[in-house]
């Protein structure tokens, strides 16, 4: 939500032109506020005319979700805030989250519409994530969970999660040796749970060059499609020609970096004799089977390529972000990287951990419940909507309003944990203080949302930090670059919560 300031001091404006504009918007907005009035909406900060709280959150120097506690000091666990022409609720403890996406789940599981930009790479909302809650939405998902990202599905998986685990400890040990121990966390990370994303969407093995190509496409699309000025004032739009002429040549660079996988994957179906390095089964042959409810034709090119960048991008930031803040913690607490270390030592001994003893490393798992608690890798769940107008905490929710819900505030609330703010794997031992994530039997966190919309990737995403933490600690000791170096624990909000400064570690491998 930042970017949009700098690039809107660099447009060239014309003042007759945008005056005039201004008054055509401020008589709209008038009209929407005498129908807009009548409505019972949460409380909230007053806004000016046309812009709401644009530019009063713009001056606060504070990024979205700083300024967004500010709020909740002031107006509670449920308020407004009004963005240009968009009106967004913004949701802060569990029991309002449980009343709205577990109670009134089914009216609150719909997406808002799209900008022009976003609509293009999501193919007119043709994805898991964007579509509204319908037909569409019922059949992409359930052929997502059901082929790809359920505990059979994910077990047959097993082998290219070995491989990948193997390269990323290689790779920490070549750069390393270059470094005098020095290596970059995130990008390795990340880079290992590409290969393992793409290995299971196209069905073949990647070289590096290959992979980074595409992992840079992929970067290039969610920078696109992250919030501008002119998605909260349309009528800016004008002024953003530039930059929607350059979404269109990232979208066309996406589909010809990834059409030629779709096209080998067809052709190795066609004719199995010809290639046999190849996976027996990816999520693309699962798209090219599907049968979309109330759609007689198959998928286009352009479609393929929107799911295949769907999954591969919901997986890659949100799980290589968390790894990165799991090993800054455990550098901030050597007595924490201990105690993991211990737990695999005592329950694996001195053969290579494997994703089968997760469940019996406690340890670990308490480990990575907090993690997920303390550092959720979105602050936010996607926007939400509602189908029809709806009650919430007892004001009004008409389908205009986008809800936001806070996951920070959610699993930092006072009244559900103690010390929240402390990070302590501890708590969740011996059930001592324990939290259900999908939220049925109650809402204390949720990294991952909860109802309809809950993420489909959870059991996947858990596994890969569980087990790319395990093999990590297993494999080194994690410290400070220098000694003497504090962790900065400041965070950047970009489509994951990042590390302001990217974690730099010193590894020692262990004996
Ligand atoms: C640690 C890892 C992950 C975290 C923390 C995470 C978190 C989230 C969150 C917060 C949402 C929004 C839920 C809502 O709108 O209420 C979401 C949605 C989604 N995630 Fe994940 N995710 C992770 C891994 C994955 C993986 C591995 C995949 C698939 C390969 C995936 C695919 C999706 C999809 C498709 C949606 C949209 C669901 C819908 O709208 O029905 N995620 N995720």
């Amino acid at each position: 939500m930042d970017t949009w300031i700098s690039s809107l001091s660099s447009s060239n404006y014309n003042l007759f032109f945008f005056t005039t504009i201004s008054f055509l918007v401020s008589a709209l907005f008038f009209m929407k506020y005498l129908r807009r009035s009548k409505v019972n909406l949460p409380p909230g900060p007053p806004g000016w005319p046309i812009v709401g709280n644009l530019f009063q959150f713009s001056r606060s120097g504070k990024q979205f979700f700083e300024y967004i506690k500010d709020l909740q000091q002031i107006y509670g666990p449920i308020f407004t805030i009004q963005m240009g022409t968009r009106t967004i609720v913004i949701i802060t403890t569990p029991e309002l989250a449980h009343e709205a996406l577990i109670e009134k789940g089914t009216i609150l599981a719909s997406r808002p519409k799209e900008n022009s930009t976003r609509t293009i790479f999501s193919s007119n909302k043709f994805t898991v994530n964007s579509a509204d809650y319908g037909p569409v939405w019922r059949s992409l998902r359930r052929n997502m969970v059901s082929e790809m990202l359920s505990s059979t599905r994910l077990k047959g998986f097993y082998g290219v999660r070995v491989t990948a685990m193997d390269r990323l400890i290689d790779r920490f040990k070549t750069e390393a040796e270059s470094t005098q121990g020095v290596v970059s966390v995130i990008k390795n990370v990340r880079f290992a749970v590409f290969c393992i994303l793409t290995s299971l969407c196209f069905g073949v093995e990647m070289d590096e060059e290959t992979i980074v190509k595409i992992d840079e496409t992929m970067q290039s699309v969610l920078y696109t499609v992250m919030p501008r000025l002119d998605d909260y004032l349309p009528l800016l739009s004008l002024f953003y020609l530039k930059q929607r002429k350059k979404a269109k040549q990232v979208r066309e660079n996406q589909i010809k970096t990834l059409v030629p996988f779709i096209e080998r994957r067809r052709s190795s179906i066609a004719n199995p004799e010809l290639d046999t390095t190849e996976a027996k089964f990816s999520y693309l042959d699962t798209l090219f089977e599907l049968k979309v409810e109330g759609r007689k034709s198959s998928m286009s090119n352009a479609e393929l390529v929107t799911l295949c960048s769907e999954f591969l991008n919901g997986g890659t930031d949100t799980t290589s972000t968390a790894v990165e803040w799991g090993i800054a913690r455990l550098i901030q607490n050597p007595e924490i990287q201990r105690k993991l270390y211990e737990d695999i030592k005592s329950t694996v001994g001195d053969r290579v951990v494997d994703e089968k003893d997760i469940p019996n490393l406690v340890y670990l798992n308490a480990f990575t419940k907090e993690l997920l608690r303390k550092h959720p890798p979105t602050y936010f769940t996607l926007t939400h909507s509602v189908a029809e107008p709806v009650k919430l905490a007892g004001y009004d929710i008409p389908t205009y309003v986008g809800l936001e819900f806070f996951l920070t505030a959610i699993a930092e609330d006072p009244k559900h944990w103690s010390d929240p703010v402390q990070f302590n794997p501890d708590r969740f031992l011996c059930g001592k203080e324990d939290a259900d994530l999908t939220g049925i039997r109650g809402v204390k966190m949720m990294p991952f949302g909860i109802g309809r919309r809950i993420c489909p990737g959870m059991n996947m995403g858990t596994l890969h930090v569980n087990l790319i933490i395990a093999r990590m600690v297993q494999a080194f000791e994690w410290c400070a670059p220098d000694d003497a170096t504090e962790i900065d624990f400041s965070e950047k909000l970009v489509f994951t919560v990042l590390m302001r400064n990217p974690l730099q570690a010193k590894i020692k491998p262990r004996v």
